[in-house]
């Protein structure tokens, strides 16, 4: 059976979950936004406010739309609320006991057609459908960072998935004018496979005196045009979520080319978690970011 999606849930409403918000609040979707507390939703909230202002002051939206966009999207606290919804996206921390304790509160007061949804960015999705309550409703939609300006979404289908669902999911994305590239239910998916072991990479060149964490991003971004230096995008991801990508890699996988740089571990035990706490492979307290190391 496939869904008319017009109420969209989110829980986690830190970067990405706020980002889904925004382009689907923009799309002319109602969003339903829920996080741990009515701060961490407030805070979510003032991440879709300073976006979409920063849209309009580039011309790419109008007060308008930015003002109706804001109108759509209901804080909310408790589960409960998301029993409206037609489809409900978690976007919580990358950690799979977490997930699947959200599924365990959400999934009692979600409506029996409505789909569920991960945007876990490397979590097996068969294994995250069989804790909830309709494996066959359930289904990966992995957007990109930063969601309001990223034009591809990964759909991945776990073993349960139904065709209504996928067919549903991807026409959200659709809806979202978004690019969908279908990825096949293995760790990491498709554009995380490449990319953190790059990433991961590049904190080995560091942990291996290589190069400092400035030569390295610049090497990056100028030798090989990339938009940002990969330590550089590692702290923008936020290196707790690259240290769990990397740990599902390498124990899905069994291969030790997938080996967590011990450099990115040292960080992450200090809480120096990227720009999300203003420090990672750079401090960002001061006025510009200067390099740890
Ligand atoms: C970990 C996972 O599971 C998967 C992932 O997401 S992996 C990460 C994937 N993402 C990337 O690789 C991002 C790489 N970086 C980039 O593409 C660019 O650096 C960037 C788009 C983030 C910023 O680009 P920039 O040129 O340095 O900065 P800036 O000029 O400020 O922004 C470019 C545009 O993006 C917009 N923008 C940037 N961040 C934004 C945000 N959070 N919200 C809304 N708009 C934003 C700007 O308004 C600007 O728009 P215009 O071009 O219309 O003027
Ligand atoms: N960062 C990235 O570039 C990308 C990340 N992703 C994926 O998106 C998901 C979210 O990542 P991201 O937004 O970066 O992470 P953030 O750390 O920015 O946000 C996660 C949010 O989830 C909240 N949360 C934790 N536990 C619960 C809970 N039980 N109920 C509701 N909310 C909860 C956190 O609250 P608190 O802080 O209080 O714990 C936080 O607000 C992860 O699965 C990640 O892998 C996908 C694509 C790109």
């Amino acid at each position: 059976m496939t869904v008319d999606i017009r109420t969209v849930g989110i829980v986690g409403a830190g970067q990405m979950g706020s980002g889904i918000a925004h382009v689907a609040a923009l799309a002319g979707l109602n969003v339903v936004l829920n996080d741990v507390s009515e701060e961490r939703v407030n805070n979510g909230l003032a991440t879709v406010n300073g976006n979409l202002k920063r849209q309009v002051s580039k011309g790419v939206i109008t007060q308008a739309q930015n003002d109706e966009a804001l109108s759509r999207i209901k804080a909310e606290p408790n589960v409960e609320g998301l029993g409206v919804c037609d489809l409900v996206i978690e976007a919580a921390t990358e950690n799979e006991a977490v997930k699947v304790k959200i599924y365990g509160n959400v999934c009692p007061h979600l409506k029996p057609e409505a789909i569920l949804a991960t945007n876990t960015s490397s979590i097996s999705i068969t294994r995250l459908a069989a804790a909830t309550d309709r494996p066959e409703r359930f289904i990966g939609i992995h957007f990109m960072n930063p969601v309001p300006v990223m034009q591809l979404v990964e759909i991945i289908r776990g073993i349960a998935t139904d065709d209504g669902t996928f067919d549903s999911a991807k026409a959200f994305i659709t809806k979202l004018d978004r690019q969908v590239a279908v990825a096949e239910d293995f760790p990491a998916f498709i554009v995380n496979r490449i990319l953190l072991p790059m990433i991961n990479e590049a904190i080995y060149t560091l942990y291996e005196g290589v190069g400092t964490v400035e030569s390295i991003d610049m090497a990056m971004r100028l030798g090989a045009n990339h938009p940002m230096g990969p330590l550089q995008l590692a702290d923008f991801i936020g290196l707790d979520t690259c240290l769990s990508i990397m740990q599902v890699l390498h124990e899905g996988l069994a291969d030790s080319k997938y080996r967590p740089c011990p450099l990115l571990v040292k960080y992450v035990e200090a809480g120096w978690l990227g720009r999300k706490v203003k420090r990672g492979f750079y401090d960002y307290r001061g006025e510009k970011p200067v390099a740890t190391r």
